[in-house]
C-alpha cells in the first residue's frame, strides 16, 4: 500500500468502494459518508474537542476522497468548533507534462439554518487566497412569528446573511419542512431536511458530495437509513487504535440496526483500518 500512497492516482481501495461516483437518481448527488472514529466509536473528545484520529496514511486517503468529489458537506457544529479548511493539501504534488498541476478542491457546503458560521472562518479566508473553493452556506429563512424575540432573530438572521454574502460566500435557501424525519430529541428549528438539502445541492450543479461530519450530521444520515430512507451511496470509516472514553462525542447512541449496508473492502493504512461499504438506495 505504501507505493500506492505515494502514487499520483487515487488508491485502488477508493476506486472499488466509490466506483464512478454517479448517483442512480439524477435529482440527487452521489453521496459518500465518511469520518474517522476511535475504537469505541467516538469522533471527538470531551466537549467536542477536535481529535486528530487519522494517521498520515489514512489522512492522505481522506484528501484523495476530497479531490474526487465536487462538494464536501459539514454541519455548522463542525464549522464553528473546528474552523476547518476542507481543501486538498496532503497529496503528492502533481506534475504533468513538466507542468505543476493543482488538485481540484471540493466546494465546502455548510448546513447552517441559523447562520452561525463566522464571516472570518478559514473556509472564506482560504477562498480569498484561492486555496479552496468559495463555501456555500445552506440555510432557511426563520419562520415568521408574532413573538418579539423570534422576529428579532429574523432581523439578525438577515444581517448575518448579508455579512456572509459580502465576503463572496453564497447562501442557498431551502424551504423549512417541519414534516422531515427528525432525530429523537432534536430541535426542528435548527435542522434542515437532508433530502431537501441534497436535492438543492444537485440543482446547483454538484454531482458528488463527501459528507465529513460532524456527529449530528453523521447521525442524521444513519438515522434516515435506519428508517429506510437511504441518502448516501457509500460509507468510508477510518478506525484509529485509540479509546476516547465516555466523555467523548459519539454518533451511535440513538441508533438501531441499519439495513442495506454491504461491505466492499477493508484496508490497513499505517496504524489505522479503513472500512469501505456500499449502501443500497
Ligand atoms: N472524527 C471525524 O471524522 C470528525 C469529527 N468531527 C467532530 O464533530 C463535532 C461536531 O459535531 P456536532 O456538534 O454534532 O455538529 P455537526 O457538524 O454535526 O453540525 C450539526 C448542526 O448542523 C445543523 N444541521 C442542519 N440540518 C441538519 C440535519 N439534517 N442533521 C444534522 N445537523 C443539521 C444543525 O444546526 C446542527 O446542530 C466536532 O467536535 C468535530 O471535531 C467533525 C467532523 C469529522
Ligand atoms: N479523516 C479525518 N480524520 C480525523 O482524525 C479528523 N479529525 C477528521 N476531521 C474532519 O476534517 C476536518 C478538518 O479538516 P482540515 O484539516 O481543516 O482541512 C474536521 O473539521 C473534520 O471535518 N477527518
Amino acid at each position: 500500500m505504501s507505493s500506492e500512497a505515494e502514487s499520483q492516482d487515487p488508491p485502488a481501495f477508493l476506486a472499488s468502494v466509490l466506483g464512478r461516483l454517479v448517483s442512480s437518481d439524477p435529482t440527487l448527488p452521489y453521496v459518500t459518508l465518511t469520518f474517522a472514529q476511535s475504537l469505541d466509536a467516538k469522533v471527538a473528545g470531551r466537549g467536542g474537542l477536535q481529535l486528530i484520529l487519522s494517521g498520515n496514511e489514512s489522512m492522505k486517503m481522506t484528501h484523495w476522497m476530497r479531490t474526487m468529489h465536487e462538494g464536501i458537506l459539514i454541519g455548522v457544529g463542525t464549522a464553528v468548533n473546528d474552523n476547518p479548511q476542507l481543501n486538498v493539501r496532503h497529496l503528492p504534488f502533481p506534475a504533468q507534462g513538466g507542468h505543476m498541476q493543482h488538485y481540484h478542491h471540493p466546494r465546502p457546503l455548510v448546513l447552517d439554518p441559523n447562520l452561525r458560521i463566522s464571516p472570518k472562518c478559514k473556509l472564506i479566508y482560504n477562498a480569498s487566497l484561492k486555496a479552496g473553493e468559495t463555501p456555500w452556506i445552506i440555510s432557511a429563512r426563520p419562520a415568521k412569528t408574532e413573538s418579539a424575540v423570534e422576529s428579532q432573530d429574523g432581523i439578525d438572521w438577515e444581517a448575518r446573511k448579508a455579512a456572509l454574502e459580502k465576503t463572496g460566500a453564497k447562501v442557498i435557501l431551502i424551504e423549512r419542512d417541519p414534516s422531515h424525519m427528525l432525530i429523537p430529541n432534536s430541535d426542528s428549528s435548527s435542522y434542515l431536511s437532508m433530502s431537501a438539502v441534497l436535492r438543492a445541492i444537485r440543482a446547483e450543479g454538484i454531482k458528488s458530495v463527501m459528507v465529513e461530519g460532524g456527529a449530528r450530521v453523521i447521525l442524521s444520515f444513519l438515522h434516515n437509513a435506519q428508517e429506510g430512507k437511504q441518502l448516501f451511496d457509500s460509507l468510508v470509516v477510518t478506525v484509529a487504535p485509540v479509546i476516547v472514553g465516555a466523555h467523548g462525542v459519539g454518533y451511535s447512541e440513538l441508533l438501531d440496526d441499519i439495513p442495506g449496508l454491504e461491505h466492499v473492502r477493508t484496508e490497513a493504512l499505517g496504524k489505522d483500518v479503513v472500512f469501505g461499504m456500499k449502501a443500497m438506495r
